[in-house]
């Protein structure tokens, strides 16, 4: 849901039970708030406590996206472990016992997203999850609030994400990396089409699947855009923000673009194109400076798709369908998401250390319940 790095967590320690592991780490990661004193806030139900009166406004503030579900829905869901800590929330394994489903459940804590002033991008993360429906895009499952929390629930990859690949495998030999770009561009161009920016196209927000195929994850800074529309905030990571996104825009979809060609130029060789800065001026000066000459070992195809994504003027950027399809380093492929799909990815799904498995699963809803004991450690935003 936001631009920082994210990474993997150790499974819960051997013995202790899965959910006071979870809340003290929730509570140690600042994840987890105390009450906040909102007079009639006790018990969120589906309809007002009274017909015609408004819902406590934690409540409405998040509505339609976040729904209040029914609690029975909730108990339905065990937390088997935690996924990652990302800068807004935590990411949880869960067992859906209804639906005998493994999921990712992120968990964002409302004071937070009030606090950071993100409420419009919040539900802008569900609404287009829920508008995007492409093979390689991780679908949105459901989404609801409990009194303290958002919940965002996904399937579950149990194969992780690109940067953990990326990192066991070092880098990718060009026949991998022509894949993972085609089934990128599919999916760029198919979002941007909708009218949709994603902002922040990195590694760690591309999950795969079981077959070691890509699935776009992470709406939380995508934002709808209409052809010919402009924007200016500065967002998304540092070492994959183009140049125009840097100086503060205006800016438009050619920025994901430039994030794709980042990307496969660290999966071809190993490597980011620049290292990166403090902060969002120091990295404009380094992208400046930089020529984005690609490594000798990397074909000529490859280097030129490289300095082709790796424009400065977005204007000159590829970015149409047509454009790749005739480049030649996607010579004799079809752009077409069944064909891309059909042979499993070998370099993702070589065996790897199976996961431990864990003791004593706990519902769902004990953390966002069981603490209205603890007092607040934060002021109200606002
Ligand atoms: N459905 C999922 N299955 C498996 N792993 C997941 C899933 N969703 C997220 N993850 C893991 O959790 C990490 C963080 O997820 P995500 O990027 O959605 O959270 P975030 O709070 O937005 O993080 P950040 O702001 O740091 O990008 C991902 O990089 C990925 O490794």
């Amino acid at each position: 849901m936001g631009a920082a790095s994210s990474g993997s967590g150790p499974g819960p320690p051997q013995g202790r039970a899965v959910g006071s592991w979870v809340r003290a780490l929730l509570r140690r990661s600042g994840s987890v708030q105390g009450p906040v004193p909102v007079p009639g806030l006790a018990v969120a139900t589906e309809e007002p406590p009274f017909p015609g009166w408004p819902l406590p406004q934690l409540v409405s503030l998040f509505l339609p996206e976040f729904p209040v579900r029914p609690s029975a829905r909730q108990q339905q869901l065990k937390i088997l472990g935690l996924v990652a800590k990302g800068s807004f929330g935590t990411i949880l394994k869960v067992l859906d016992c209804g639906r005998e489903k493994v999921c990712a459940v992120k968990v964002v804590p409302k004071v937070e997203v009030l606090r950071r002033d993100t409420l419009k991008q919040c539900k802008e993360e569900v609404s287009i999850q829920r508008q995007v429906r492409h093979p390689f895009v991780h679908g949105l499952g459901d989404s609801w609030q409990g009194q303290r929390h958002l919940f965002i629930m996904c399937t579950y990859c149990s194969t992780g994400d690109l940067h953990a690949l990326w990192r066991a495998a070092g880098r990718f030999t060009e026949a991998t990396v022509r894949l993972f770009a085609a089934e990128l561009v599919l999916v760029l161009v198919y979002l941007h089409d909708l009218g949709i920016v994603h902002r922040d196209v990195k590694m760690e927000n591309i999950l795969l699947d079981e077959r070691g195929h890509l699935k776009l994850a992470d709406f939380g800074l995508s934002r709808h855009l209409r052809c010919g529309e402009r924007a200016h905030t500065i967002c998304g990571t540092l070492q994959y923000m183009a140049p125009e996104v840097l100086s503060g825009g205006p800016y438009s979809h050619a920025a994901d673009w430039w994030s794709l060609g980042v990307l496969l130029f660290a999966l071809a060789s190993g490597e980011f194109p620049v290292p990166p800065a403090r902060d969002h001026v120091a990295m404009l000066e380094r992208v400046k400076e930089s020529s984005y000459a690609s490594p000798p070992a990397l074909s000529p195809a490859l280097g030129r798709l490289l300095a082709e994504l790796l424009c400065h003027n977005p204007l000159r950027r590829l970015r149409y369908l047509h454009h790749f399809q005739d480049h030649p380093f996607f010579r004799g492929l079809a752009f077409d998401a069944e064909l891309l799909q059909k042979d499993p990815v070998a370099v993702a799904v070589a065996p790897r250390p199976t996961e431990q498995p864990l003791p004593d699963p706990t519902t769902f809803d004990d953390f966002d319940c069981d603490l209205t004991a603890a007092p607040p450690n934060r002021p109200w935003p606002g």
